[in-house]
């Protein structure tokens, strides 16, 4: 890999866009690169949960501009479609996943964010969509994963004005969960990560299927789907070892199965 550093920590697995000088832009061969990064922790079983960040000072400055030039529309089509189709991949991905901003976060970067389950961001980022300075609007995934986070009036205040914003007020409108400081952002987000990873990963593959497929349907749709994975957690060894944990009174140790 040219533009990602992938690293193991026990069950945890990070992601890194290493392409600091110019600002982790997402160009063809990065979103290739991130894709097979994504692929081979999605296969690998000792893998709870992956953080995705960046190097330097930017989590990714977004799309990369410079291969605008050069694009015919059925190009733009074929870039959106790959870039989109990344963030669909890690949006749907079993496992939890959590963005760790660190710097910048625009345009296609923050949809990079976006497609994860959780984002923690240090205070000093700054996050946004000015893909309309540019004479574009966001095409990957970000019209409908903002507007569905945050709603439409703030979600079309965001993209229609292009404007920056700060990690404090993207926490006030729901579209961070958590703001720290830089120096302890790397911890906070490693001890999130634990924390899920110690869950069933069974469990949170359907909790994550039912919570995202809901999202899409009429809430009696999403009522039935909880109700037929809840009744499927029944049939797992995690379901047995989580209740019989609490009444031992001890810690779950929850395998997957
Ligand atoms: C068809 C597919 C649809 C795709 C949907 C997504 C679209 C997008 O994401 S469009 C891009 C949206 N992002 C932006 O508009 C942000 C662009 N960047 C900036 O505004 C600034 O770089 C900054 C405010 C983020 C930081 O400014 P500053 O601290 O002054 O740093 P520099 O501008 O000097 O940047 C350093 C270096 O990085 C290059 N760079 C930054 N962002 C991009 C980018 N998105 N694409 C390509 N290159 C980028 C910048 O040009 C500098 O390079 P050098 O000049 O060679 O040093």
């Amino acid at each position: 890999m040219q533009f990602v550093l992938t690293k193991k920590e026990g069950n945890l697995a990070w992601i890194i866009l290493n392409k600091a000088e110019k600002l982790n832009a997402l160009d063809s061969k990065l979103i290739e690169e991130i894709w097979e990064s994504v692929e081979q922790y999605e296969e690998d079983s000792e893998t709870r949960v992956l953080i995705f960040t960046g190097s330097g000072k930017a989590f990714s400055a977004g799309a990369d501009i410079t291969e605008f030039t050069k694009l015919s529309p059925i190009d733009a089509w074929k870039f959106a479609k790959k870039g989109r189709g990344l963030m669909d991949k890690i949006e749907n991905l079993s496992k939890p996943t959590i963005a760790m901003i660190n710097g910048y976060a625009l345009g296609g970067g923050l949809e990079l964010a976006l497609s994860c389950d959780l984002r923690v961001a240090a205070i000093e980022a700054q996050l946004g969509l000015p893909e309309i300075n540019l004479g574009i609007y966001p095409g990957f995934g970000g019209t409908q994963r903002l507007t569905r986070l945050v709603g439409k009036s703030k979600a079309l205040e965001i993209m229609m004005t292009g404007d920056r914003i700060t990690a404090s007020d993207a926490e006030k409108m729901g579209l961070v969960n958590k703001v720290v400081p830089l120096s302890s952002l790397e911890e906070e987000t490693r001890n999130l990560a634990l924390k899920l990873a110690e869950k069933s990963p069974v469990i949170l593959a359907l909790l994550k299927e039912v919570v995202l497929r809901g999202n899409d349907s009429p809430i009696l749709s999403g009522l039935s789907m909880e109700s037929l994975g809840w009744s499927t957690a029944f049939s797992t060894q995690d379901k047995n070892e989580g209740v019989s944990a609490f009444l031992q009174k001890r810690k779950p140790q929850f395998k997957g199965s």
